[in-house]
Parts: structure tokens; C-alpha cells; sequence
């Protein structure tokens, strides 16, 4: 699915009103409409009031059309109309038509909110051009202080976001649900802007699909048909070789469970065969733990220093892919064997945890990492490894410039995960949930990214594959409840997360 930018929707806007052909005032009807039908089923039955705060432009628009259709629809309303900016005459079309409509020209006019009930924010949308601030900011502030009496609704955007740059320390509306039209916004899908939208709904408003289908754009949220198109299904004359020979290199004393985690996503994620390279006191932990897998063991009992050994003597099978990083820790002898390897392996490498720990450390090792290699990085571990940016927006430009400029594929972990791929473009994904920040989360992904390269996926398949099962098997493991989740349950439930592309 595309994301679009606010310059990009106002285009679309105008290709719909030109081509479908239709009427400015008949859009807002069809977008309001189908705000107001959402709302009608959520609050059916319920006496709340409705207090709908417009603003000047189309947003300002869109709420005059919801509080006539909700009066309509027999609820208590009151609306009002806060004068800042030039009204739009699609706006002033729709207040003829709202004849409770109060008018709200400096704080002191906003008004009391008798009983609890809900608010609907329809102050400003993508037309934002600068900070709100003045006596509107202050009407912001006064709209988010009736939280906890009043559910507070926004409509397309939470007012005073941006849609495509930081509104940090910004008035914003902070939201508890957000019913945005037709697209995702980039400032939805950032933790630091898109908290205030809350739980973001995606409304379709019938925009031209000739003009989304022709749109150029970097941005690009994953969905149920990018899944189906990048999903294989096997093939019924497969054998194990089919499916690829992964080397995991993980674990330390103390850390074997994250080595345990990632080799069952490995296999989990459906390769054919697993070698896990581990220290000797993980031996029969791993054994015991996880049969499946083969091990090879180092004479060291605490930590992974020789993985590189059996590529240097040329013992090495045929592997198709390494993972490399769970649990191994940062000692000089590990950074040295990784070191080694890098001169040995130019193969498909996905890197984790203590794999980009070494390269912060010891940062004369990245021009080593091959091209197309799959970086895991969390916000921390980013930071780390690419140094600090003053907003989310300004991560995410360093997100891309990074991937470009060392032809990686970066995932950056968050809420909506960000995977940014050597050609510029940014896919983020939509699946997962708050349980999964859980230890040994990340080590789960390692494995099922480690495990999709295995079966033959090219890097940037397997990463919005990979990135999409691991957030639904842990949406699906978290349904009774989030702060239960552990790591091992979202490799237990893989295979329900395949199951739901297969239906
Ligand atoms: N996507 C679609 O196809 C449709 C979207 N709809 C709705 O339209 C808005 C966008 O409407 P637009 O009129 O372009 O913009 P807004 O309503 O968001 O805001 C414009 C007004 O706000 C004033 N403004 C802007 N920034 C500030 C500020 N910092 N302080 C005060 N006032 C501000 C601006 O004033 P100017 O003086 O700058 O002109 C305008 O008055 C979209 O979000 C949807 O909700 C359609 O209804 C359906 C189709
Ligand atoms: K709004």
C-alpha cells in the first residue's frame, strides 16, 4: 500500500474531482459520511454527546457534514466553528447547513463540556502549513485536557500533525482514535508523531485509483496482497535440500536461550536443514532443547571464537545464508573470528544484536559487510551504529541514507517497523503489538529473516515476509493477552501466522 504525501493527496484529491467527475462538496460528503457511518456503529446504542470542533479549511469541512449527519441520526450534538484562517468555500457551503453551529474566536470561548461524552477533532488535516500556536495552540491544549472525560476522536489527522515532517514538542491533538482518509500518512507510522493519533483507522473515501496506481513514492506500508504476492508456496516435490542449509552463529554462557529462540524460527520459518555454531556449554542445551537442529561446537566452553575455521579449511557445507548475532557477546576473540568470516563468506548474512555490537565497536569492519546484507538494528543498536538524529523524521532520512550508502537492507524495530532497502525505497510494517517488546523478540526475528533467505527469498522479500509473520504470530499469541507474551510464543504460533496468507 502506498504512503502518500500530503502535496501527493491533495493531487489525488483534484484527479478525482476532475476524472470520477464529482463535486468538491460531494468528496467531503463521501469522506464525512463514511466518518459518521464508523462512529454510528461504535457508539450504537449509547446516549454520549457529541462535541465537534471544526476548523476554517476542508478538515474544518468534513467535521460541520459529521455533526449535521450524527443530529440527523437523533444524537445530542453541538459543534463549533474555531475562526482561524481562510475558510475553504466547500466549509462555509456546509455551515449554512449546521444551524447550531457556535463560534469559538479566543480560548475564553471554549466551552463546557456538561457530560462525558465525545469529542470530534476536525480543527485541521493535511492542509497544515505551519505550528499552530497563539490562541489555536492554546484551544489544542484545552481539547487534550478533557481526556480523561471525554474520548477524543480526530478526524483524517490528529490537528497540529504534520503529515510528512516532525511536529515534535508541537500542539497536537492527542487522540484516541484517528479516521484517516484513503491513505496512510509517514507521520502515523513514527512513534514520536504518530502517538497522538492513538489507534489509527484507514478510511476508504473513493479516491480516483487510476491516480494511486500511477503515483510515484518511496513509502510503502505492507498489506495482505504485498504478502500474497511475495509468498511462495512449496513445492509438492520438495526435499530438505530444497529449502536450504542456514548456519546460525549465536549464543554464549548465560545466552544460550537467545541461540535456542532463533534456531527453532529458523526451522519454524521453514528451512531445510540448520547448523548452529555454539559455544561448548551450549551443547547440550541445544541438543536437548532444540533436536532439530545440528550443532557445531567450540572447543571454548564460554563464548563463539573459530566460526570462521571450518570456511578458512574449506570444511564448510554448502551453506545458502548465515545469521549471526544472538547471545554471542562482544569479546575482542568473537569480533576477530567475525572479522575472519566476513573474508571468507560474500553470501546472503543477516546481522543481530551482539553482530552490530561488535560493528559499533569496532567500526572498521562495515566496509567488510557484504552488499545486500540484512541489518536488525533497534532504535539503541541504531543509534549506536549510526549516531543520533534530532526526530523520527530526520532517523528515518538516515535510515535510508544509510542503507544507500552501504547497499544493506536496514530494519529499524519499532511499532511499525521500518525496513529501509539499498534503492531508497522504505517498507514499513504494520503487524505486532506492545507484548512483543519481551526479551528474546528480536532473536525470534533473526531466526525467521535467517530461515526465509535459507529457503531461496531475496533479501527484500524475506524481510517484508519475515518482518509481516513475526508481528501476526505474535499478534495472534498476544489475543488473550499482551503482557503475557514471551519470545517462544510467537515461534509457536509461526505457523497460524503462515496460515492466515493461505487462506
Ligand atoms: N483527501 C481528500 O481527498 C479529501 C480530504 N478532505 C479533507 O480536507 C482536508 C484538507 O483540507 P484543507 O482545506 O486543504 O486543509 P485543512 O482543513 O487541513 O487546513 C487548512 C486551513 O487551516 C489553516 N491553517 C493551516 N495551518 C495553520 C496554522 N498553523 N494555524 C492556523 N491556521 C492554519 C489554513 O489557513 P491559511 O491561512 O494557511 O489558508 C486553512 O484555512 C483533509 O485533511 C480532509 O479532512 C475532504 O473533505 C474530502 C476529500
Ligand atoms: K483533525
Amino acid at each position: 500500500m502506498k504512503i502518500l504525501s500530503a502535496p501527493q493527496i491533495r493531487e489525488a484529491d483534484a484527479y478525482t474531482i476532475a476524472h470520477e467527475p464529482v463535486s468538491g462538496l460531494l468528496l467531503m460528503e463521501r469522506a464525512a459520511a463514511a466518518c459518521a457511518d464508523w462512529i454510528l456503529r461504535r457508539y450504537a446504542g449509547s446516549s454520549r454527546p457529541f462535541y465537534i470542533f471544526c476548523g476554517p479549511g476542508n478538515n474544518g469541512g468534513d467535521g460541520l457534514v459529521i455533526a449535521r449527519l450524527l443530529a440527523e441520526n437523533g444524537f445530542a450534538v453541538q459543534a463549533w466553528l474555531v475562526a482561524a484562517g481562510n475558510v475553504s468555500p466547500d466549509n462555509l457551503a456546509n455551515q449554512a447547513r449546521v444551524p447550531f453551529l457556535q463560534k469559538i474566536n479566543a480560548p475564553a470561548d471554549f466551552p463546557h463540556m456538561e457530560e462525558p461524552g465525545v469529542i470530534i477533532d476536525a480543527l485541521f488535516g493535511t492542509g497544515l502549513n505551519r505550528p499552530l500556536d497563539g490562541w489555536v495552540a492554546g484551544i489544542i491544549h484545552q481539547i487534550n485536557d478533557q481526556r480523561g472525560r471525554q474520548e477524543i476522536i480526530a478526524i483524517d489527522m490528529p490537528s497540529g500533525l504534520m503529515a510528512d515532517q516532525s511536529s515534535k514538542g508541537h500542539a497536537c491533538v492527542h487522540a484516541r482514535y484517528t479516521i484517516t482518509f484513503e491513505y496512510w500518512k509517514l507521520a502515523l507510522l513514527l512513534p514520536e508523531n504518530g502517538g497522538f493519533a492513538g489507534e489509527t483507522v484507514l478510511m476508504p473515501i473513493g479516491l480516483h485509483p487510476a491516480y494511486t496506481a500511477a503515483v510515484q513514492t518511496e513509502f510503502h506500508l505492507t498489506d495482505m496482497e504485498m504478502i500474497r504476492t511475495v509468498y511462495r508456496p512449496r513445492d509438492p516435490f520438495a526435499h530438505k535440500g530444497t529449502y536450504g542449509h542456514a548456519l546460525l552463529v549465536a549464543g554464549s554462557y548465560g545466552k544460550m536461550g537467545a541461540a535456542v529462540l532463533a534456531a527453532r524460527a529458523v526451522m519454524r520459518a521453514g528451512a531445510g536443514l540448520l547448523t548452529v555454531h555454539i559455544p561448548r556449554c551450549g551443547y547440550e542445551i541445544m541438543q536437548t532443547a532444540f533436536p532439530e537442529a545440528m550443532c557445531e561446537t567450540e572447543e571454548l566452553a564460554s563464548h563463539s571464537a573459530h566460526f570462521d575455521e571450518p570456511f578458512r579449511l574449506r570444511r564448510a557445507p554448502d551453506y545458502d545464508v548465515i545469521g549471526i548475532g544472538p547471545g554471542i557477546g562482544t569479546d575482542p576473540s568473537t569480533a576477530k573470528a567475525f572479522e575472519r568470516l566476513l573474508g571468507h563468506w560474500q553470501g546472503p548474512l543477516v546481522l543481530d544484536a551482539d553482530a552490530l555490537n561488535i560493528l559499533s565497536k569496532w567500526p572498521s569492519l562495515m566496509p567488510l559487510v557484504p552488499k545486500l546484507s540484512i541489518l536488525t538494528p533497534h532504535p539503541k543498536e541504531f543509534e549506536r551504529l549510526f549516531g543520533a538524529a534530532g526526530d523520527h523524521f530526520e532517523r528515518l532520512a538516515l535510515l535510508r541514507a544509510k542503507a544507500k550508502e552501504w547497499q544493506w537492507y536496514i530494519l529499524l524495530k519499532g511499532r511499525f517497523t521500518a525496513m529501509a532497502c539499498p534503492d531508497g525505497s522504505v517498507f514499513f510494517n504494520p503487524t505486532g503489538n506492545p507484548g512483543m517488546a519481551t526479551a528474546g523478540s528480536g532473536d525470534v526475528l533473526t531466526g525467521i529473516l535467517t530461515g526465509l533467505l535459507a529457503q531461496g527469498y531475496g533479501p527484500k522479500a524475506a524481510l517484508i515476509l519475515g518482518a509481516w509473520l513475526h508481528g501476526k504470530a505474535g499478534d495472534l499469541a498476544a489475543a488473550i493477552s499482551p503482557e503475557s507474551l514471551i519470545a517462544s510464543d510467537i515461534v509457536d504460533y509461526l505457523a497460524n501466522a503462515y496460515a492466515e496468507i493461505q487462506q
